[in-house]
């Protein structure tokens, strides 16, 4: 028989989703990377599960992991791309709460709770200022999942995002934006993800950028954030809600042999 899987992208940010809503889904973290491994897998940034809500008001249960098989509590660009496969306006749950969508001119909206500035909630390993970390001066704060924005260069991604992924600040290592500022209202970034490494696009990275820099005065409330493949537009808005407004795509669907479900009999990679 097998199992349906369906391939997404926002921005270049590319999901596996399983949809676990009538049969559960059991997946250990090294059936996770498999499944996510681009050369002997199906390949994505990130594998996304679907389950039945656990609480009102939810339509579905998701959840996100990364190829290296660590669990994210938010993650924006997935977040759009199961609303736009569900259709009509599903509210999500996440670890990070319930998130309502909309869909307006064939772009997804999420409302993606508000963002946490305290060091103990992003987490931080020691008391400091989190709109200016002694860390490249950067900003941090957690949509969710542990963010730290650095406003320098998109090129250092590739050699700064790793080291920093894992320094000792963060207890739960951290995704690294570096966020160039174009303008008041628009700033281009690239994202060094926690357990997946530089993807195309981050819309957790996105909305993160945006409060971290809006925070310093460097950009307004609202501000287009640009990645490789285009563009999301991010609100702050006055409630401290976070707004994230961009495209969610299909690429195919297609269907996993039974044999990678049964635990263990995944082919080695
Ligand atoms: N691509 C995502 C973020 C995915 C999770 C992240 N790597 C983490 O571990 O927190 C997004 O679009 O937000």
């Amino acid at each position: 028989m097998g199992m349906s899987f369906t391939k997404m992208h926002g921005l270049g940010n590319d999901f596996v989703i399983l949809d676990g809503r009538r049969t559960p889904l059991t997946l250990p973290s090294t059936l996770i990377s498999r499944l996510c491994n681009r050369q002997r897998g199906i390949g994505c940034d990130q594998l996304v599960t679907l389950s039945p809500p656990t609480r009102a008001g939810a339509d579905v249960l998701v959840r996100f992991f990364n190829p290296d098989g660590s669990e994210a509590g938010a993650c924006g660009n997935a977040s759009r791309c199961v609303a736009a496969l569900l259709g009509g306006n599903p509210t999500l749950q996440t670890q990070n709460g319930l998130l309502p969508t909309s869909q307006t001119d064939g772009l997804v909206s999420v409302l993606m709770g508000k963002p946490h500035l305290d060091w103990q909630s992003i987490p931080l390993a020691n008391a400091c200022d989190t709109a200016h970390l002694p860390l490249y001066d950067g900003a941090a704060c957690s949509m969710g999942n542990p963010h730290l924005t650095l406003f320098r260069s998109i090129e250092d991604a590739a050699t700064l995002g790793p080291v920093l992924e894992t320094d000792p600040l963060f207890p739960e290592r951290a995704n690294i934006g570096f966020a160039d500022i174009q303008s008041p209202t628009h700033l281009r970034l690239r994202v060094w993800e926690r357990g997946a490494g530089l993807t195309l696009a981050c819309g957790s990275g996105a909305c993160a950028a945006v409060v971290n820099a809006a925070r310093r005065g460097l950009v307004e409330r609202t501000c287009l954030v640009s990645m490789e493949c285009g563009s999301l537009t991010i609100t702050w808005q006055d409630d401290d809600y976070v707004l994230m407004t961009g495209p969610a795509q299909h690429v195919f669907t297609g269907t996993l042999d039974e044999t990678w479900l049964a635990e263990g009999q995944a082919p080695a990679l």
